[in-house]
Parts: structure tokens; sequence; C-alpha cells
């Protein structure tokens, strides 16, 4: 499946709207959430609040960013802290580049850990995706690590050694400083061009010490809600891609 090009800035961001609302029909009360990062998410968080304050649904959530938890309290969502024994139902994420398979590159916004944490938690992840997200194979956009400050300097040997060149990510507003994570470590971002074997891959960054985290998310998303013009499909692997308005539930 291919969808065209197209671009532009207010149609990119309709296509998130869709993809959100879609997204939310399968939202019921009662449910507790996991709230991706993101601007795909913030449009989710954004509607989610709207339906809580309307009283059309009464749900709880855990935020996988400090920005999401922001947002979240702002529109009215009750948060929940993570304890043992939660289970989320359902969590709603963004990406930034998947594949037929929901095989993800996850972290451009630096919320790689929490958000793998969350996704890991949860019985379903859904995905929910401008057009421009979707791609044959993984590899155009940089491949995202969080990174234990001290073992900097040997995780970008590493990652070099593996085929990648490792570029530390810089804060946006003061690009003197590196960008840091929400848990204070540093983010680097891998260009290894088109990943081959994202498996392979990510067991290879698994051992390397000091890599608290990659943005390889591997058989995680059950389903994806990919947007472009009027059109919004349902993606799951090894399925067609269906219209979402076919679903009345979760996929
Ligand atoms: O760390 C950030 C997350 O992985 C986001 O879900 C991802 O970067 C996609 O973000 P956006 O919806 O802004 O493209």
């Amino acid at each position: 499946m291919a969808f065209a090009k197209h671009s532009g800035n207010d149609i990119t961001r309709q296509e998130k709207q869709q993809a959100a609302a879609a997204a939310l029909r399968w939202v019921r009360s009662g449910m507790q959430l996991g709230l991706g990062t993101g601007s795909t998410a913030a449009e989710f968080i954004t509607l989610l609040g709207q339906a809580v304050r309307n009283g059309e649904l009464q749900v709880e959530a855990v935020a996988t960013s400090l920005a999401s938890e922001k947002l979240a309290r702002a529109v009215g969502i009750p948060l929940l802290p993570p304890r043992r024994g939660l289970r989320l139902d359902l969590t709603i994420d963004g990406a930034d580049e998947l594949d037929n398979q929901l095989q993800l590159i996850k972290g451009g916004g630096g919320a790689l850990l929490r958000e793998k944490v969350v996704a890991t938690a949860s019985d379903y992840l859904l995905i929910i995706a401008d057009a421009s997200k979707h791609v044959a194979q993984l590899g155009r956009f940089p491949l995202p690590l969080e990174v234990v400050p001290f073992a900097l300097p040997w995780v970008l040997d590493a990652v070099a050694d593996l085929g990648g060149a490792p570029k530390l990510r810089l804060d946006k507003t003061n690009p003197a400083e590196p960008a840091r994570s929400d848990q204070g470590n540093l983010l680097v971002d891998c260009y290894f061009g088109a990943l081959l074997n994202p498996p392979e891959l990510a067991q290879q960054l698994q051992q390397i010490p000091g890599i608290v985290e990659h943005g390889l998310f591997l058989g995680l998303a059950r389903a994806a809600v990919v947007a472009q013009a009027d059109t919004t499909l349902v993606l799951q692997p090894g399925m067609a891609p269906a219209s979402a308005a076919d679903f009345t539930d979760l996929p």
C-alpha cells in the first residue's frame, strides 16, 4: 500500500486530527489509557480532554512525557501515577516512521523511554499518524537513542562500529547545550540509512552499555490509523488496509 505524495503543514495537521478523531471513537468510559507524546498525540489528548470535560467519557491516563502530562492536566484528563499491577487498556501514540508490519521508529520528541515503558504496560498500542510517516522501509528518519551521559563517547563509538553515523541531539532553544530527556539523559540520533534488519539492529543496540533505550518499537503496535486527505485507513500487520469508518470498536 502506498499513499500519494502530499505536502503542507495545514494538511498534515488536519490529517493528525483526523487520525486522532478516529482513535477517540474507540475509547470507552472506564478505560485506563496511555497518552503518547508529540504533535499527533497532542491532537488526541486535546480531543480526549474535550470529551472528558463534556462528560462523554470517563477515563484515567498515564502520560509518556512531562509535556503530555502538562497538556493532559490542562485539558482536564485525570492522571494516574505508575504503580505495580497497573495494566493499561489502550495507549494512543504517534510515530516518526511506521512500515506495513507496524515496526516503528519513535523518539523524535525524546520520549522513547517512557513511551516504550507505557506501550509495554498496555494491552493495546494504537498508533495515529499522518501519511507522511508511512514508509516501505524504516530508516529515512534517524534512529533516536536515550543515553546515560557518562557513557556517551563509548556509545558513539559503538554505534559508528555498527555503521550508523551518530549525532548528539542539541537543545532546540539553546543549541550550545545538548537536548535532555525527561530523565536527564542525552539523546543521540543515528543515521543508518535503510534498516534492512530492524530486529537484529535492536538486539545489537540493547547490548551496548549506556544505551538506556532505542527508538525501534517492534512487535508492540497492534494497529495504526493513518490519515491522508479525506482517507483514514487502519493498518494491521499481515492484513489489507481497511477504512477506519468500518470499525465501530478497536480494530
Ligand atoms: O518522542 C516522541 C515520540 O516518539 C513521538 O511519538 C514521535 O516523535 C512522533 O511525533 P509527532 O507526532 O510530533 O510527529
